[in-house]
């Protein structure tokens, strides 16, 4: 009896597995489907990739093929031999302004609105002193998105004590009943680093202005993961970096965008001489230059904005609305396949499952998630942990498979599993 047991207990698993990779083949057929029917599929080849599953370009974007070449040029010939020379030769001193149009059309911002250069914090903080002054003296608080990345925060915290402002952080929620006469400017960010949930930029901006306040948005989880529109929705100026879905690299240099409108009035409070209407003029006194080129500071970080440049080619003919379609169906199917994989209670979904409450990234809160991040590193999955308890997984559109998807919530779930197994 005991061996015949055994033997329907072994037959039941036997079936079990059976099934397991039944479904398991079923699953991979799936992603290849929807990988054959990718329209942005070929967009792969024009990264650096290897075996890894690379869910952490929300953080750091892949190395794109063409960037050690033109850098090596830029090295080579244009410091090595122009020297000097390519300040004006090469095109260096006015490539703040150039790749900043190279980034406009990924915000829906028309020529001329969008300058690259500093940290997204000292741009932050350009943006937000030249928005309270753009307000004018009577209005006398900047509110911000309490949930905002911490960055967000400190400087709008200083922000506002040196322009002797009060500061009010209150959930994004709540902005439009906060938002009123004394309010000069609104901070948010678009995407919100940890839940990955997206904002409402038209909603927000509009109750901004309604309150006669201007509307600062900080794009450092939007820009190359989903179409922005920031002349449409009348945004006033906005911020965000270049190194996670822009893929310029670690520390290129960040963008400011200064609506059309405000140009003219825009007083940056570091007006360094590449602000300059004629910065060679080293004039003793300091006369703004006009347009966008007010919101630089000093010299440019050439190599790192040139290779901003190179990686930007990525996007030649790449249309932001199949990207944000890409990336959407992308979280679906990872969702749906974490369902299948995950152990129910394992791990608690954080993100919003509307589409247009989603952002580019998943994430997922669970136990030890720190241990279990490690654990999905070592078996080939790369996203990332934040305090205190997510498991963050960004999908980059460009460069990220359906078959990335699957194998990342079957290996999540064996992560999982091992955590559980191995407190
Ligand atoms: C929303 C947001 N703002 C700002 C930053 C960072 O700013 P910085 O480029 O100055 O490091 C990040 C990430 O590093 C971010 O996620
Ligand atoms: N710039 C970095 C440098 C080193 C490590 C991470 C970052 C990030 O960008 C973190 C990102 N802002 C985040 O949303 O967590």
């Amino acid at each position: 009896m005991a061996t015949s047991e055994a033997h329907r207990g072994s037959a039941a698993e036997q079936n079990a597995a059976e099934q397991n990779a039944a479904e398991q083949n079923a699953a991979e057929r799936d992603a290849a489907a929807l990988d054959a029917a990718d329209e942005l599929r070929a967009l792969r080849d024009r990264f650096v990739l290897d075996d890894t599953v690379y869910l952490d370009g929300n953080s750091l974007g892949a190395l794109p093929r063409a960037v050690p070449g033109r850098l090596a040029d830029v090295i080579a010939r244009e410091w090595g031999e122009l020297r000097i020379r390519s300040w004006t030769e090469s095109g260096w001193w006015t490539a703040p302004e150039r790749v900043g149009d190279l980034v406009a059309p990924l915000l829906g911002a028309a020529p001329g609105q969008v300058v690259v250069g500093d940290s997204t914090s000292v741009n932050l903080f350009k943006a937000l002193v030249g928005a309270v002054r753009l307000a004018g003296d009577d209005r006398d608080e900047i509110v911000v998105d309490a949930a905002s990345f911490p960055t967000d925060g400190y400087i709008a915290g200083s922000a506002a004590r040196l322009t002797g402002r009060a500061l009010r952080a209150v959930p994004a929620a709540a902005i439009p009943a906060t938002v009123g006469p004394r309010t000069a400017a609104v901070l948010v960010n678009h995407v919100d680093y940890r839940t990955g949930e997206l904002l409402d930029l038209p909603g927000l901006t509009a109750a901004a202005h309604a309150a006669g306040a201007l509307a600062v948005w900080d794009l450092c989880h939007s820009a190359g993961a989903l179409p922005v529109d920031l002349d449409r929705h009348g945004v006033d100026l906005a911020v965000g970096c270049t190194y996670k879905y822009l893929n310029g690299g670690p520390g290129a240099p960040a963008f400011l965008y200064v609506r059309a409108a405000h140009q003219e009035r825009f007083d940056s409070p570091l007006p360094g001489w590449n602000a300059h209407a004629e910065p060679f003029a080293m004039a003793p006194a300091f006369t703004p230059a006009d347009g966008v080129t007010r919101g630089r500071v000093g010299t440019p970080d050439i190599l790192s904005l040139l290779a901003l440049e190179a990686a930007l080619g990525v996007w030649d003919g790449v249309d932001l609305a199949a990207v944000r379609a890409k990336s959407l169906a992308l979280t679906d199917f990872f969702l749906d396949r974490v369902a299948v994989h995950v152990r129910p209670g394992a791990a608690e979904l954080v993100t919003p499952v509307e589409h247009r409450r989603r952002g580019g990234q998943i994430a997922l809160r669970c136990a030890d998630a720190a241990a279990v991040m490690d654990r999905l590193i070592a078996r080939g999955v790369v996203g990332d942990f934040r305090p205190p308890d997510l498991l963050r997984f960004g999908f980059a559109p460009l460069y990220t498979s359906f078959a990335d998807a699957e194998r990342a919530a079957r290996e999540l779930g064996r992560a999982l599993s091992e955590a559980a197994a191995h407190p």
